[in-house]
């Protein structure tokens, strides 16, 4: 995982979009905004994942593949969706299997900050940040899904400033 600023420029957002010179943002600026991340080893990824989940009740799993193949004729309008700025009344919790891709997070600036995660890195969004995700120019990302009951993902695009769960973000985010 490697976190930075973005250039805001309006070209392909598969490309790094990093600043010129590059502006890091670290993991201890990164849980300012409520965001978690662990690097899980190769060795015992799956005792990781699961003492994971018991310290932080996620109780149930899935993978999801974002690829052409991976998401047939659906690929295309998920992509838009991925991308357009949201939030969710859940976390989004993100164990990267296979492939590389990009996690863009508002930090307490509102700036955007672009985190490049791989295989290996698992990463929390608190519910009600504002986000959005891409594939990279290798157009392939496989992922866990971890959720705690029935995971409500519903992206909310931004402006949505008055739903509760952006509120108690906000105030958790401000008590930091
Ligand atoms: C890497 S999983 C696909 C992205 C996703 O599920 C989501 O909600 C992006 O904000
Ligand atoms: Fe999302």
């Amino acid at each position: 995982m490697r976190a930075y600023l973005y250039d805001n420029l309006d070209t392909d957002c598969r490309e790094p979009h990093e600043q010129n010179p590059s502006v890091p943002v670290s993991v201890e600026e990164l849980e300012a905004s409520g965001v978690l991340y662990w690097r899980l080893k190769d060795e015992n990824f799956e005792d990781q994942i699961d003492k994971i989940c018991a310290d932080r009740n996620y109780k149930n799993r899935d993978q999801i593949t974002v690829s052409k193949q991976g998401l047939g004729e659906l690929f295309d309008a998920k992509i838009k969706t991925f991308f357009a700025e949201h939030l969710h009344e859940d976390e989004e919790i993100r164990a990267i299997l296979e492939g590389t891709g990009y996690f863009d997070i508002r930090d307490k600036q509102d700036r955007w900050v672009r985190i490049k995660v791989e295989a290996g890195d698992l990463i929390v969004l608190p519910a009600g940040i504002y986000h959005r995700f891409t594939l990279d120019s290798n157009n392939y990302l496989k992922a866990m899904r971890l959720f705690k009951e029935d995971p409500v993902w519903t992206p909310l695009n931004r402006p949505c400033d008055e739903y509760p769960y952006r509120k108690a973000y906000l105030n958790v985010i401000e008590a930091n």
